[in-house]
């Protein structure tokens, strides 16, 4: 049978009655070690250039990491080549650590030392695998045995460094598959190896824990990273790096979990990539970190420069909904979520804390635009649609248009069957609400004010179809429908108006907002106009074209009572 659970094991919870964890609160960045050129590396279909690990290398310092993982010398000849480029042409900066990866073989030991002649520091990272599937299908060793690889790999890490004593040396040893090891076996396998390097006397030594395959829950590896903590010697002189794989999709928690464990030090790659579905993302973690108002210590402002870089250099293209750098994280379609953004988005302020419904960081802090925020399709509402016009054409509707309008660009969207783009949104507003038909273009309007009211003398269309009407009401709205109802033997009914002055940014400096019911028939309208008076009297006159049409218009022209009136 192909898919058949009962092939897999459950993990092994881990029995502790200590648990502090879970009351920690990260409150400060951990030391990150960014890895990319090396289990990032490894893991590519096509392994980086020299010039490629040039450009991330160059990325990483730029975003502020102090430590980097520049590759596994030993093993190929462009890491190699890598290595000895950034010493040879001094290109690490002072404040920053190479470091190296090297299985515990003498053979590649050496030679990893051969790579790093003349650096002025480095770390240099050795490793062997504990887990027991290893021990017992890969190595076919004992626990001791296991722990002579280890002891051997330390003693000769330690001794290639007493040759170069110039160099500020650090070692770092990880139990490979950690995550499948006795945790009393990893623990006497690390004691083993700071027995050999005595960071207690100095040496700066980092045991760096790796979940090389993420086989449990999170919390199972923060009680791992805790116990590790709590019975290991030397706990006061080392520093504790994790190491963890998304194999669970957990990665990142997984770290955090760790660090609020007792981790000091965290290595990944940017946006994950990494061996199977990928290493810890650094992104991810440190943005976690700067949403909680923690200083991530590293700069990712740039973040389309970070996903440049990344998909240049890995081959691999960002998902557009990878935490904080895809495409689509900054962008609403539901019409709930753009309504409660649109709201909160107005109301706040600069300077305020972020506070903003749906959008966990400021779009703008990592080089985003608030323009991309709200994206229309059918799954949107009438505040969408509303925002998009106000954002981009400074036109804001009455609530009753917002609603009637955005069933017209619901339709168009369900036609159309994907996103409407803000051109299209303006046009469907203009085609319905804007559009003048000639006939009944505003020309001239006379308002006058006497004792019983307004006396609204207006004249519109132009040429043989051009209409004079005249006519009286308590106000100009009024006043001028009264003079179409006499004009084209109509009956109107004024039921939403609205007009607003328009910012800075168009041409016209007054919007209106008209719904009439012509001979019992609805019908809407908007007006832009240099003033306000023209603008309603225009949208006044293009609600009633919609229903009366230009034969009417031509029939009242026709009209001489009308025509003098
Ligand atoms: C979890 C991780 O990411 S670990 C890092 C893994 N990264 C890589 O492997 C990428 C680079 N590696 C390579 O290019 C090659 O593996 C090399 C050049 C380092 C070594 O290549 P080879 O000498 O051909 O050996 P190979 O890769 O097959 O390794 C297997 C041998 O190394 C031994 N070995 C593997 N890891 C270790 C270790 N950490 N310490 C000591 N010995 C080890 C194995 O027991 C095996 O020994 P055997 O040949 O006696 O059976
Ligand atoms: C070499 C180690 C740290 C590693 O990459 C892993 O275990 O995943
Ligand atoms: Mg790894």
């Amino acid at each position: 049978m192909a898919f058949d659970h009962r092939k897999y094991v459950p993990f092994t919870p881990v029995r502790k009655t200590d648990r502090r964890w879970p009351d920690q609160v990260i409150a400060r960045a951990p030391l990150w070690c960014a890895v990319d050129l090396r289990d990032g590396n490894q893991a590519l279909v096509k392994p980086m250039s020299v010039a490629q690990k040039q450009r991330m290398f160059d990325l990483l310092v730029k975003l502020g990491f102090k430590e980097i993982e520049i590759g596994f010398p030993a093993a190929s000849q462009p890491d190699f080549d890598f290595c000895r480029k950034l010493i040879e042409e001094d290109r690490i900066p002072a404040d920053v650590h190479i470091q190296v990866l090297t299985q515990a073989r003498p053979e590649l030991i050496e030679r990893t030392y051969e790579a790093l002649q003349g650096a002025q520091r480095a770390i240099v990272h050795v490793y062997n695998s504990t887990s027991t599937v290893q021990r017992e299908q890969v190595f076919g060793l004992d626990r001791a045995g296991i722990r002579d690889i280890a002891v051997n790999g330390a003693r000769l890490v330690k001794e290639h460094a007493a040759r170069n004593p110039d160099v500020d040396w650090t070692f770092q040893y990880s139990p490979e598959s950690f995550t499948g090891t006795e945790l009393d076996f990893a623990a006497e396998v690390i004691d083993a190896v700071n027995d050999v390097w005595r960071p207690d006397q100095g040496q700066r030594v980092i045991i760096n824990l790796p979940a090389t395959v993420e086989m449990a829950t999170p919390n199972v590896f923060a009680d791992q990273v805790e116990w590790i903590c709590d019975n290991i010697r030397y706990r006061e002189h080392v520093s504790i790096s994790v190491h963890t794989h998304n194999d669970r999709g957990c990665a990142v928690a997984a770290a955090e979990l760790a660090v609020m464990a007792g981790a000091d030090r965290v290595e990944g790659t940017l946006m994950g990539n990494g061996e199977r579905t990928g290493n810890m993302d650094l992104v991810t973690m440190a943005m976690n970190l700067y949403s909680q108002g923690i200083d991530p210590t590293l700069d990712l402002s740039g973040m389309a420069e970070i996903t440049d870089v990344v998909e240049a250099c890995t081959e691999i293209s960002t998902h557009p909904r990878h935490p904080y750098a895809g495409e689509l994280v900054f962008t609403a379609f539901s019409g709930s979520h753009q309504d409660a953004i649109r709201k909160c988005l107005s109301q706040r302020k600069e300077g305020d804390t972020w506070n903003v419904a749906y959008l966990p960081i400021d779009p703008r802090d990592l080089g985003r635009r608030y323009e991309e925020v709200v994206r229309i399709n059918s799954q949107s509402g009438k505040g969408g649609v509303a925002y998009v016009l106000e954002r981009d054409y400074n036109i804001s509707l009455p609530r009753w248009l917002q609603i009637e309008f955005s069933k017209a660009v619901q339709k168009e969207a369900e036609v159309n069957g994907g996103e409407i783009d803000s051109l299209t949104i303006h046009r469907l507003f203009e085609d319905r609400y804007l559009k003048v038909q000639a006939p009944w273009e505003l020309r001239s309007y006379d308002l006058h004010r006497d004792d019983e009211g307004v006396v609204a003398r207006v004249s519109v269309g132009a040429g043989e179809q051009a209409m004079n009407l005249e006519g009286r009401g308590l106000g100009a709205v009024e006043a001028v429908s009264a003079a179409i109802e006499a004009a084209c033997g109509v009956s109107l009914a004024v039921e939403a108006y609205d007009e607003f002055a328009l910012g800075e940014g168009t041409s016209a400096n007054a919007l209106a907002c008209i719904r009439l019911a012509v001979n019992g028939e609805h019908t809407s309208a908007a007006a832009l106009a240099e003033d306000t008076t023209s603008a309603t009297l225009q949208a006044l006159f293009s609600a009633v074209a919609r229903v009366v049409g230009n034969s009417a218009a031509a029939t009242a022209a026709a009209s001489p009572e009308v025509a003098d009136a």
